[in-house]
């Protein structure tokens, strides 16, 4: 039996990560912690692993005081810099205990952004368009910038057709990596994206819908039971999972 606390129980997702972490057999909910609560030994309950969803603000000093209690840290919460990233690898490799930091737990999200970087060297246009629910706090989405840096990655430094000399108001979109990127945020959507790549005469659409947040927790559930075995620091689901083409 894995005994697991959640960060962040209260809310979207970590209700969601509470129901389905109590429905699973192999799997003890021993720790429910939200806004008010201290994250420690005592209120940790003793958790193998502590998963958070919470806010970009808050994550990192979760993780930290996750590991500090003797857990194994899972996390989908956004809005990491690569410098908050090297501060958690140290600390895990420091406690003994493991992380794993992934922008998106839906299987269609990790498998979009795989197909995208597999597709992006034959393209010479590549542009990423999140859609999510208007009470997301930051943007772009960390799915989004995940999937910039990973055709970046694998482009190098081709330059893509875009004769745009003026945009005052940055239509065009934000950059990340020489990659655009849009987010949009509209009432009733809950978490999708597109990749849109293109060539001369053609034009290739991916697209991940994630309707329910119940679509995260097949990929949350892996990580949790995957986390003893990982190393220090994780980052992407794609990394537990036996993806072809890697
Ligand atoms: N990796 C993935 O697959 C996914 C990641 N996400 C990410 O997960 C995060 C949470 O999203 P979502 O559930 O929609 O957000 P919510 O706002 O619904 O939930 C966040 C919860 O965290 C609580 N909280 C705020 N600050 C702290 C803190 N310092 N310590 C502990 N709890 C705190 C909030 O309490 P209060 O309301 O009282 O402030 C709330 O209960 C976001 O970063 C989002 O981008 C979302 C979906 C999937
Ligand atoms: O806030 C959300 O809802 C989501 N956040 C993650 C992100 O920023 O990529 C994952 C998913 O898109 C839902």
């Amino acid at each position: 039996m894995i005994t697991v606390a959640v960060s962040g129980a209260h809310g979207r997702m970590g209700s969601t990560v509470v129901q389905a972490v109590s429905a699973a057999n192999d799997l003890e909910l021993v720790a429910e912690l939200d806004h008010e609560d201290e994250i420690s030994t005592d209120t940790v309950r003793g958790a193998d692993v502590l998963v958070d969803f919470t806010v970009p603000a808050a994550a990192q000093t979760n993780v930290l005081a996750g590991l500090a209690a003797g857990c194994h840290v899972v996390v989908g919460t956004t809005g990491w810099t690569p410098e908050a990233i090297d501060s958690v690898r140290q600390a895990a490799v420091d406690s003994g205990r493991n992380v794993i930091i992934a922008p998106n737990f839906a299987l269609s999200a990790v498998l979009a952004m795989h197909f995208a970087a597999l597709a992006a060297p034959y393209f010479e246009s590549a542009e990423v368009i999140e859609l999510h629910h208007p009470n997301k706090l930051d943007a772009p989405s960390g799915t989004a910038q995940a999937t910039a840096k990973k055709i970046a990655e694998v482009r190098g430094s081709a330059p893509m057709p875009d004769a745009t000399e003026h945009d005052p108001q940055g239509t065009r979109g934000g950059l990340i990596d020489g990659v655009r990127v849009h987010a949009l945020r509209i009432s009733g959507l809950t978490a999708h994206e597109e990749i849109l790549l293109g060539n001369p005469g053609e034009l290739l659409t991916i697209r991940t819908d994630s309707f329910d947040r119940a679509s995260f927790m097949p990929g949350v559930l892996l990580a949790i039971r995957k986390i003893p075995q990982l190393q220090p620091l994780t980052y992407g689901l794609d990394q537990v999972m036996d993806l072809p083409g890697r």
